[in-house]
């Protein structure tokens, strides 16, 4: 299934905060969105998501959702939220248990992403007793656990330190190339962005526009940040996005 968004335009009142977005998320591609604080990544990312309605514009799920898809459309946040007195498969299974599955196929199901997320020794841990890197690889394997046609990540390595940010972003990729999953990935982080998007969308200052969508050939596995090309297109996105950076913050700086 892929998304597409025909014009999306939103205000909160007196506040443009989106205007004219016509994107195509495609199936089985990560595409990361940048922008400066409060351009409206966020916002956007809920409409994907259909928690909210833009005031004008569509949002299109075209296809089919692939096989055993209990939710097309599952978040991933920057704040984990688990539930903290319920175990790691606790909060995986959650998940599952308002679709009317079995409780042994709810178990299988649990036990598969806890293997592909190198968590399975840690199924009866709480939350508290995890470090962040782990919390986040929970909420990933549960958003997993449902199958979703598209998986929605709102800066989700923001919260973590350099080294826990570089082993994770190592996870989605493995998890990634072993089964190709469509994602729409929001950071303000440009490393993130060229090691994870199969495309980059910048976004303007509020109202966030599309400045720019920059494609990246190489294969996610194959990309090391040592690599020339790579760095190249850093520098391009830090361009397009300094100007803005620069103007958004002295408007919030103003409020
Ligand atoms: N529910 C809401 N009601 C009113 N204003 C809102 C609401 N949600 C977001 N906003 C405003 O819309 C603008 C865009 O917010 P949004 O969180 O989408 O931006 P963002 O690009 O994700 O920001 P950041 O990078 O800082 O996380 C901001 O000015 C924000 O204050």
């Amino acid at each position: 299934m892929e998304l597409r968004l025909k014009n999306v335009s939103h205000a909160y009142g007196g506040t443009e905060v989106l205007r004219d977005i016509t994107l195509t998320i495609p199936e089985g591609k990560i595409v990361c969105i940048i922008g400066p604080s409060g351009c409206g990544k966020s916002t956007l990312l809920r409409m994907m998501g259909g928690l909210e309605q833009p005031d004008a514009g569509d949002i299109l799920q075209v296809g089919a959702p692939p096989e055993g898809c209990l939710n097309p459309l599952t978040y991933v946040f920057q704040d984990f939220a688990l539930l903290p007195w319920r175990s790691v498969e606790g909060n995986i299974a959650l998940a599952l248990e308002d679709h009317r599955l079995g409780r042994g196929r709810i178990r299988e199901i649990v036990a598969d992403v806890l293997a592909r997320t190198g968590l399975a020794d840690f199924a009866g841990a709480l939350p508290r007793q995890l470090s962040g890197g782990m919390k986040q690889r929970v909420a990933i394997a549960r958003a997993l656990a449902v199958n979703p046609a598209v998986m929605l990540l709102d800066e989700p390595l923001s919260a973590l330190d350099a080294q826990t940010r570089e082993l994770l972003m190592d996870d989605l990729i493995g998890l990634w190339t072993r089964a190709p999953f469509t994602a729409v990935y929001v950071t303000h982080n440009l490393a993130e962005a060229v090691r994870l998007g199969h495309a980059i969308v910048v976004l303007s200052r509020r109202p966030g526009a599309i400045r720019e969508m920059i494609e990246i050939d190489a294969p996610l596995e194959a990309r090391d940040m040592s690599d020339p090309v790579l760095a190249a297109k850093q520098q391009q996105l830090w361009h397009l996005m300094r100007d803005e950076a620069r103007a958004a913050d002295a408007e919030l700086a103003n409020v």
